[in-house]
């Protein structure tokens, strides 16, 4: 089975592209998804522990816990050091019931994939990118966005630029939906031995 890794930064189309490899039929674990649920489940305890009255009736309030790591260094790396290795335990999960389903390709998307040393995890990468101006404008149109909280989450991502000189295949996401999807599809074929390498 090969791995391959998604990720881009904030409001690059990481969702969009997760959806259409879905749609395409192949298995994505969302790491994102997996930290809100986590939230509701065994991160809990931990994390109201870690940081008292960021939970409510046993799950994790979102909004309450963002209030006191957003734009502190020192807690958003206490909340990473709780969070990463739960999250990565439900990965390792994922990817061990796709094999054992018989799974061809499956995909990690994972935000942080760079940045929390996930190279190594994945066989091929896939960034999605946008020019910066496209990228602002779609988070700061987010409801609940602040360009405060935007500069806060993008400092603590490695710069597209970076991400997109260590990817295998570059997503650009400003073309629209079907470019998009089309390009999806080649990547899919490709990994899946259907089709010669096209490059990124
Ligand atoms: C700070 C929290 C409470 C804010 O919650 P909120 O619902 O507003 O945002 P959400 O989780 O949907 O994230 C919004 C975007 O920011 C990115 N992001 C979240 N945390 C981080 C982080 N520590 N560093 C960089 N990017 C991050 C996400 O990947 C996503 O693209 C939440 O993001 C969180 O618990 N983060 C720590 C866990 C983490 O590192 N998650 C990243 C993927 S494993
Ligand atoms: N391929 C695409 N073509 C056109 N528009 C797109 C494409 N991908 C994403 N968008 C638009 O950009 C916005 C952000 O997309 P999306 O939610 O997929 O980003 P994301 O990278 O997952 O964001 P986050 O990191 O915050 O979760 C959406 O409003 C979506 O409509």
């Amino acid at each position: 089975m090969i791995v391959l890794g998604l990720t881009g930064s904030i409001g690059m189309g990481k969702s969009t592209a997760s959806a259409m490899f879905r749609d395409e039929g192949v298995p994505v674990h969302d790491s994102d998804e997996a930290v809100h649920r986590l939230y509701a489940g065994a991160a809990a305890p931990l994390v109201e522990a870690a940081f008292p009255g960021s939970t409510a009736d046993g799950v994790v309030d979102r909004a309450a816990l963002g209030k006191l790591v957003l734009g502190d260094a020192a807690a958003m790396k206490k909340l990473e050091g709780i969070v990463h290795p739960l999250v990565r335990a439900d990965a390792d999960a994922f990817l061990a019931r796709q094999r054992a389903a018989g799974a061809k390709l499956a995909v990690l998307d994972i935000p942080l994939l760079f940045e929390t040393g996930g190279r190594d995890r994945v066989e091929k990468i896939v960034v999605v990118s946008a020019p910066a101006d496209v990228q602002r404008a779609r988070v700061l149109g987010r409801p609940g966005m602040t360009p405060e909280k935007f500069e806060a989450i993008s400092a603590r991502q490695m710069p597209d630029d970076e991400k997109r000189r260590l990817a295998d295949y570059i997503i650009d996401t400003s073309q629209g939906f079907d470019v998009t999807r089309a390009h999806i599809r080649e990547i899919i074929a490709e990994l899946s031995g259907n089709k010669e390498p096209s490059g990124a």
